[in-house]
């Protein structure tokens, strides 16, 4: 397939989602934010009281749920006909995504799902697993990580700016634990591809981040 694809995966809160949105305008490409689908997984899970234990279930629930995605400046997610975007970035989201995700059998369903966004004239896809497995041969690949302290702030900041209540110790303590849930699942654990460039964000601004992303696809 000729279709460009910049992956950029990596723990949570080291700024993959800006970041894309951003290199996507800038490219004029499409975005997939593959975390979206396993939070809203999560939040149908969650909203039928599906217990998060069970494989069969969930895996069912999967294959069922239907999303559409609005992506502008900001991304807009429906689950099923219902806007669910203002619940998306929670950390009990997030969490109960980090639980589901660790599940085979939930991947497999979902990557069909994912594979689909890859349309011309290209795309830029953000999580966990995009350049190891879901879109392993893009041509450009970033893993792109920040100490967990310098991310527990950022996110802290970036909830308390859309009005969800949060501690900074307790969400770098719960992202911490994600991350590490997410580096140790058997299924397409956290790890950089090894043709990845790796970008530690810990001290770059946004901007200085986006520019060293763009220079990859030159
Ligand atoms: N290099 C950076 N310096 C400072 N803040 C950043 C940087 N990158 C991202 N952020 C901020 O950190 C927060 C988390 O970024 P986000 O893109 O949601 O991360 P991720 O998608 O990796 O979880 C956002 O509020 C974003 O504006
Ligand atoms: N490609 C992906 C994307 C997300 N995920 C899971 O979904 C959770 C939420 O992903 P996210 O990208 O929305 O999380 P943040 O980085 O925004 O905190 C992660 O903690 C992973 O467990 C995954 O397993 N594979």
């Amino acid at each position: 397939m000729n279709i460009p694809v910049l992956t950029i995966d990596g723990p949570s809160g080291a700024g993959k989602g800006t970041v894309s949105r951003a290199v996507a305008k800038k490219l004029g490409w499409h975005y997939l934010d593959s975390g979206s689908i396993y939070r809203s997984l999560a939040i149908s899970a969650l909203d039928k009281q599906i217990d998060l234990q069970d494989i069969a279930k969930i895996t069912l629930l999967a294959e069922k749920m239907h999303l559409a995605f609005e992506c502008d400046d900001v991304l807009i997610v429906s689950l099923d006909g219902v806007n669910i975007t203002h619940r998306l970035a929670t950390e009990e989201t997030g969490a109960a995504a980090s639980t589901i995700a660790a599940y085979p059998e939930v991947r497999a369903v979902l990557l069909q799902k994912q594979k689909d966004f890859r349309r011309f004239p290209g795309l830029v896809a953000d999580g966990r697993d995009m350049g190891t497995v879901v879109f392993a041969d893009a041509p450009y690949k970033v893993f792109l990580t920040a100490s967990a302290l310098e991310r527990g702030k950022r996110r802290f900041k970036q909830l308390k700016e859309k009005g969800i209540d949060a501690n900074l110790d307790k969400i770098t303590h719960e992202i911490e634990l994600r991350d590490r849930r997410d580096r140790e699942r058997k299924a397409a654990p956290l790890i950089p591809a090894v043709d990845a460039f790796y970008l530690d964000s810990s001290d770059l601004s946004i901007d200085e981040v986006i520019n060293q992303v763009i220079i990859l696809t030159e």
